[in-house]
């Protein structure tokens, strides 16, 4: 199957996300709360999920998303005036919306999986994000186990060389049919995209998150030390990194496992996953095992992961083992 209506609607999706994320951003001041489990989330974040839940939805009625956000966390009455501030970000494309509408838009998130469900994350890298600096749309559809559309908006990405820096860019990938970068805006020219050449482990540069509670930076350093290589990893939020690593700017992300027990988030990897597969490289957690999107919100089958362009893969692993 060639997913051409599944890609084009993620497209339109993805777009239309990433300009109301844009918008936000520039007048940040008072956007965010902070959810139960204590982590930042922007009237952006609502915002998105709606809007590429509703696109969805429209096109494919029987198609589950597994997205992070909920409009649980919009109800109470002293949150009605931040519901209110989602509402008149849709408001524009949606003339006269009401707030049900809305809350019932961004719980389209909360599907279960099954054959055949896609994966959101409405805003990739919330704290990159508040401090404006890197963040993604990411999406991702996968059928029986397998991630077969992905794709990664980067709106503070600078597209490439010839290409207006400022539009952002917009990562995407069928299976089998290679990755691809776009400019953000409407304009649909594309280039291919193909992970680094670099197949000296010494010569690798790392990317890695900005937060250290996120992967262990010290561990990073260890592997770096341990394959020789001198230059600092670049620390830069969201799944950025895995559109870094599929264009070959970087030839690695490292996400080492830090406090025992969490679990990776099936949302915080599909839109990035397949893009760096397709453009040639290769993804696995920290035992070499591929990644299992088939049980639930969760990776539970993995523990960390280890994104490469594919050469230097094996070494990575073998660094890892050995800092284990
Ligand atoms: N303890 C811990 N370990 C691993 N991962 C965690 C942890 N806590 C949060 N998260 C998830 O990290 C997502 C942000 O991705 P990054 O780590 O690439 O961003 S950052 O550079 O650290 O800001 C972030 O995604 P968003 O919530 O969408 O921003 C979280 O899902
Ligand atoms: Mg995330
Ligand atoms: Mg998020
Ligand atoms: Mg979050």
């Amino acid at each position: 199957m060639g997913f051409e209506k599944e890609l084009a609607t993620a497209l339109e999706a993805v777009r239309e996300a990433s300009e109301i994320c844009r918008k936000v951003q520039k007048e940040i001041a008072g956007s965010s709360l902070e959810k139960d489990d204590r982590s930042p989330v922007t009237i952006a974040d609502f915002a998105s999920q709606a809007v590429v839940c509703r696109i969805l939805t429209d096109a494919f009625p029987n198609d589950p998303i597994i997205g992070e956000e909920t409009a649980a966390d919009l109800l109470s009455d002293e949150r009605r005036p931040f519901l209110d501030r989602v509402v008149g970000l849709l408001t524009p494309a949606n003339p006269g919306v009401h707030a049900e509408t809305v809350c019932g838009w961004i719980d389209a998130g909360r599907g279960d999986g099954g054959d055949r469900f896609w994966t959101l994350d409405p805003i990739d890298g919330t704290k990159g994000f508040l401090r404006g600096e890197q963040y993604a749309v990411s999406l991702a559809l996968i059928v029986d186990g397998q991630i077969v559309v992905s794709l990664l908006g980067c709106p503070n990405l600078s597209a490439e060389d010839g290409w207006d820096r400022d539009t952002g860019c917009l990562f995407s990938a069928v299976r089998g049919k290679g990755a691809t970068l776009r400019r953000l805006d409407g304009s649909n020219e594309t280039k291919p995209v193909r992970v680094s050449g670099t197949g000296k482990a010494s010569a690798a540069r790392f990317c890695e998150s900005v937060e250290s509670g996120h992967s262990a930076h010290g561990r990073s350093s260890q592997i770096a030390a341990l394959l020789g290589i001198e230059s600092t990893p670049v620390r830069l939020d969201s799944q950025a990194k895995y559109g870094v690593v599929a264009r070959g700017e970087a030839d690695a992300y490292l996400r080492l496992p830090t406090k025992a027990g969490y679990r990776e988030k099936i949302w915080d990897h599909a839109g990035g996953v397949l893009v760096v597969e397709e453009a040639g490289g290769k993804v696995s957690d920290v035992d070499g095992k591929p990644l299992e999107f088939t049980h639930g919100r969760e990776l539970s089958a993995n523990r960390g992961v280890i994104v490469s362009n594919g050469l230097i893969h094996d070494a990575l692993l073998e660094a890892v083992a050995r800092t284990a």
